[in-house]
């Protein structure tokens, strides 16, 4: 369990990049989910040990960020900038990275690795040079070396970002696979990538917590609030582009989704369920909403 107590971040060069930020994460997978600069890689970066917070605390299964020897020898990181020796081949920079966690017995060290390489489909490129590696395997070689040596908690910064969609739905399965009995957190600003498989997500807006609970009580805060009507271009033009979700033509003119307290005006729109996108999107306008009134 990570249990995170009123924790902020100030950097030295910059504002608040963390208020108040109190959260229980379970076992199993759990989203981090927030726009740019909402503060997801400042909290993974604490939870790491490798900045300290401003004030607050946290522990991971019990031991607090303080002991930052044994809480890095309890999980796996992936960082939003992954830098690896670009001389390396991929065999043998996860290697370093395994004798560097403590991983002494060579045999098994290296089945452990070659079992890696195969579930992050590297294993045609295990031989060849990190600085010959596209950007998606550069970042497939940085998901192996965070889940090597088995960590009870994984902890990774968008880990998605530069995959392709076989890929991506690749490593979603990889990651479901191995949060089992395990905590796995990850970040995103992307809702497909938390859709399926996250049991519990936290929403995180200018440093602070908006939510945290299931993936339906995301769902939930775009209830009453979508529609969906038809448009003329002239209409669409006087929309809100903040609010409108999706258009696509048709015959009649541009039916047109929306988020909002009324349908898109000029059209007899109707109430539609929410996605989990929608859900999230409503509450991040209801947060910048009260945010540019001043409520924070
Ligand atoms: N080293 C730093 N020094 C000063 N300010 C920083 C530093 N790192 C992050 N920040 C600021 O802290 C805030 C939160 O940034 P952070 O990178 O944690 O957000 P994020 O949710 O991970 O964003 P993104 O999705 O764009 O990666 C931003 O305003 C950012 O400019």
């Amino acid at each position: 369990m990570i249990e995170i107590n009123h924790l902020s971040k100030k950097y030295r060069r910059g504002g608040w990049a963390l208020h108040d930020v109190t959260l229980t994460l379970n076992e199993g997978m759990v989203g981090l989910l927030g726009p740019n600069g909402a503060g997801k890689s400042s909290l993974m970066r604490i939870l790491a040990t490798l900045v300290p917070p401003t004030a607050g605390e946290a522990t991971i299964n019990g031991i607090p960020l303080r002991k930052a020897e044994d809480i890095r020898g309890m999980i796996g990181y992936l960082p939003q900038q992954f830098q690896v020796y670009p001389q390396l081949t991929g065999a043998e920079y996860l290697d370093y990275v395994g004798e560097m966690k403590g991983m002494n017995d060579r045999k098994r060290r290296k089945a452990e690795i070659d079992r890696l390489l195969e579930e992050v489909n590297l294993q045609d490129k295990a031989g060849k040079r990190v600085r010959t590696y596209s950007g998606g395997m550069k970042r497939r070689l940085g998901i192996a070396q965070a889940l090597l040596g088995s960590p009870q908690v994984l902890i990774v910064d968008e880990p998605t970002a530069g995959l392709d969609p076989e890929e991506r739905v690749r490593f979603r399965n990889l990651l479901t696979r191995f949060s089992l009995g395990r905590i796995v957190l990850l970040s995103t600003h992307i809702v497909a990538d938390i859709e399926s498989n996250c049991r519990q997500i936290a929403v995180l807006d200018r440093g602070r917590v908006r939510m945290s609970g299931d993936l339906a009580e995301l769902q939930d805060y775009g209830r009453g609030k979508v529609w969906e009507g038809i448009v003329s271009e002239e209409q669409f033009a006087r929309l809100d582009p903040m609010s409108v979700v999706s258009t696509r033509r048709s015959e009649q003119g541009l039916l047109c989704r929306v988020i909002g307290e009324a349908p898109p005006s000029g059209s007899d729109g109707v109430l539609v369920r929410p996605t989990l996108e929608d859900g999230y999107l409503a509450l991040l306008r209801t947060s910048q909403r009260e945010g540019a009134r001043g409520y924070e």
